[in-house]
């Protein structure tokens, strides 16, 4: 009998979480819940879990600098997957202790307000236009936030997070749909050295990274003609610091091919023969969302 396979993610509740149900809602994979996004990493680098789930990249907020800084430089975990989710944040708390005079959640009762960084940057207009009075806190993680507020009744505090968290805790989603924008996605990256195949999967990627000889002006202009005259579609380039010194930068690209296209190797070597480092990140199946 094969092993159950296992997955390291943000605690129950978390938009991770949802996220994680939904990507393998067909396949029985273990759950193991983390803390922090740190204890996520180290779960399959350390060889506790096949895989990570990783949130790298929102619609409001852009990419998640500090998950893309772990996986260059902390961690060597290959890229096994990529899907999109709809990242939904309601307000979250007591609706007895925070309901005003017409019984509706009252913004005066609501001293602070707590969530994770990404979820909170994607709800400050909500925060400036209903509660700008407000104290906010980040955590760990949106599911850390709902269980704050659990914890501590009677203090006026309420929590960006998911229904799912919601429910769990027992509190009320007092407004449903705060972000201040429609159509609000998460890309998540599955990681590790645990390899997954989506064999009807309608795109595939490769993710590398590149950094540049330096002193050698237009060579970021040679690395995108490599592709363009090849005619490689490229779907995002980020610049990084390479933590190195000051002003010294890596590139991080998302190429929409696989790596056994023979296209591909050949810009590869070409962007090498140029004196560019070229480290793959993985090469993977790309899994758009389905609303049913
Ligand atoms: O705290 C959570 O709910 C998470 O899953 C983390 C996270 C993130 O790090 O981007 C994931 C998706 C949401 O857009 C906000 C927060």
């Amino acid at each position: 009998m094969t092993k159950r396979k296992s997955v390291a993610l943000l605690p129950q509740g978390t938009v991770s979480d949802e996220a994680i149900r939904y990507f393998f809602r067909n396949e029985d994979v273990e759950f193991v819940y983390c803390k922090m996004i740190a204890d996520v990493f180290q779960s399959t680098a350390k060889g506790r879990t096949d895989w990570s789930v990783i949130p790298i990249e929102n619609t409001i907020d852009g990419s998640v600098s500090l998950h893309i800084d772990w996986l260059v430089h902390e961690v060597d975990l290959p890229i096994r997957a990529e899907w999109v989710f709809p990242s939904i944040q309601n307000l979250i708390g007591s609706a007895s202790e925070l309901a005003g005079d017409d019984g509706s959640w009252d913004p005066s009762k609501i001293v602070k307000v707590m969530s994770h960084p990404v979820a909170m940057a994607q709800c400050l207009q909500f925060v400036r236009s209903k509660l700008p009075h407000a104290e906010l806190e980040t955590l760990g993680s949106t599911a850390e936030a709902v269980q704050m507020v659990k914890n501590n009744p009677g203090k006026g505090w309420a929590a960006f997070g998911t229904r799912l968290a919601a429910s769990d805790m027992e509190l009320d989603v007092l407004e449903s749909g705060v972000t201040d924008h429609d159509n609000n996605f998460t890309r998540f990256l599955l990681v590790g050295n645990t390899h997954y195949e989506k064999a009807d999967a309608p795109l595939r990627k490769t993710s590398i990274l590149i950094t540049l000889p330096e002193d050698y002006p237009g060579a970021l202009h040679q690395v995108l003609s490599a592709f363009a005259w090849r005619r490689i579609n490229l779907s995002k380039i980020e610049s990084r610091p390479t933590k190195k010194k000051l002003g010294s930068y890596y590139f991080y690209i998302d190429i929409e091919l696989s790596l056994d296209t023979v296209l591909l190797p050949a810009a590869l070597a070409e962007i090498e023969a140029i004196g560019c480092q070229v480290r793959l990140l993985g090469s993977y199946p790309s899994i758009p969302y389905e609303s049913k």
